[in-house]
């Protein structure tokens, strides 16, 4: 069997190319970074390294690589006869992608295809792989889009391991924590038969990605933000800061109420799940940069992202969303050159009224909640 995947940097070959190869796939990684493109197809394997004591290595072989900008038609041509298509490539790049899975699925009804597929998005956002099949169908005429009703799968999953920005000689090499957790929602697959071990398979993926967006990613943004607005550069650095772990944790505790009260976790299990999240933060063998968990944060204040979905909803149930406001008045002041939303944000910032800058990358509507932001944001500026 074998795989097409999009996105071959940390958590494309530091997670999902583990987990394919150990299932038994042959690797097809799709990227436009010629660099790791040519490193993969000159030596079709690489190592990954866990980051612990030990740091013992992985062997991921029988892959290769496909650049999508030198050659579009291979990448069709592979989703043709493919057996999975996943990607990790990023939310906002997935509209870039969607034609080349637009016209794979077109040259598999073309040649009479007819075996099922399933295309996985192993991004973090609620309702990823669902999100491609709207971007890809935009590409498909009303006849591919009955054969892809028919043998075309887009079931939404949730991925988690920490992998960093990685610094090593080799293009390849990729060092990722121990832990890792992918979810896949089964109803949503056209091919069933092909079941991942390793991976769990849930009938119902909505309460699996808002545990796992509103806790380990909204903490993990909690420690960036807090930690760059307190002057720190590193995950490991600023969390270890008592007044980050407070935020940290407080954030936690808020979110953590709203799962609790929506999905009824088992509060002595949610709290478990928690406290394992700020040990990996704390993990000393990952140096994760804060530009890194901090990186788009026009992305990560959208209406339904980790901050301002939990703040609505636990608005909506008169829970406090206190610690997580004070938050978000802190992602309005990343200031980073490197990243270019957060140089659009301070840009719109500069330019425009505050509160209308907060209306428009938040999708707000609810007066009251903008501004109680524009408050938080003032008293982060003021300070
Ligand atoms: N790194 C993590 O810890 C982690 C964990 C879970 C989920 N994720 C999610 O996985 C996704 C990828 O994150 P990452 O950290 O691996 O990012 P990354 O930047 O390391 O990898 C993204 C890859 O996509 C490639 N790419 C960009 N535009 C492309 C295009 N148009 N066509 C083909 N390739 C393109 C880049 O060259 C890069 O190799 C994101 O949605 C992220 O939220 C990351
Ligand atoms: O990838 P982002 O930008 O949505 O979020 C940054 C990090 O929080 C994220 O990549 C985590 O490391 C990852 O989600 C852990 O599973």
């Amino acid at each position: 069997m074998n795989a097409v995947h999009f996105g071959a940097g940390n958590i494309g070959r530091g997670f999902i190319g583990e987990t394919l190869a150990s299932n038994g796939f042959d690797i097809h990684f799709v990227d436009v970074n010629s660099t790791i493109i040519d490193a993969l197809n000159d030596r079709k394997e690489y190592d990954i390294e866990l980051a612990a004591e030990g740091k013992k290595k992985i062997h991921v072989s029988n892959v290769d690589g496909i650049n999508n900008k030198d050659n579009p038609e291979k990448v069709v041509s592979a989703i043709e006869n493919t057996d999975m298509v996943t990607t990790a490539i990023g939310p906002k790049i997935l509209p870039f992608i969607a034609g080349l899975i637009a016209d794979g699925i077109s040259a598999r009804k073309a040649n009479g295809n007819e075996k099922t597929l399933d295309v996985i998005a192993c991004e973090n956002m609620i309702g990823g792989s669902q999100f491609l099949k709207g971007e890809v169908y935009k590409h498909l005429s009303d006849d591919d889009k009955k054969f892809a009703d028919e043998y075309i799968g887009f079931p939404n999953a949730a991925v988690d391991r920490i992998v960093p920005i990685q610094h090593h000689e080799d293009p390849l090499a990729v060092s990722v924590e121990p832990f890792k957790e992918w979810v896949v929602d089964e109803s949503q697959m056209k091919n069933p038969a092909i079941k991942l071990d390793t991976v769990v398979y849930v009938k119902d993926l909505e309460p699996y990605i808002e545990r796992k967006l509103f806790s380990v990613n909204t903490g993990h943004a909690t420690v960036a933000y807090t930690g760059e607005y307190l002057g720190y550069k590193t995950i490991g650095d600023a969390i270890a800061d008592e007044k980050v772990l407070k935020q940290v944790k407080g954030a936690l505790k808020e979110t953590g109420d709203l799962l609790i009260h929506k999905w009824n976790f088992d509060p002595a299990e949610h709290k478990a799940y928690q406290d394992k999240i700020l040990s990996r933060f704390e993990n000393k063998y990952i140096s994760d940069d804060i530009l890194r968990v901090g990186r788009t944060p026009i992305r990560k204040l959208g209406f339904d992202e980790r901050f301002i979905r939990p703040i609505r909803e636990l608005k909506e149930r008169s829970l406090d969303y206190s610690v997580l406001l004070d938050t978000v008045g802190m992602i309005l002041t990343f200031d980073e050159e490197k990243d270019s939303e957060s140089v659009e944000l301070q840009k719109m910032l500069k330019e425009d009224k505050a509160i209308d800058v907060i209306k428009k990358v938040t999708g707000l509507k609810d007066e009251d909640l903008v501004n109680e932001i524009l408050a938080s944001y003032e008293a982060k500026i003021n300070k």
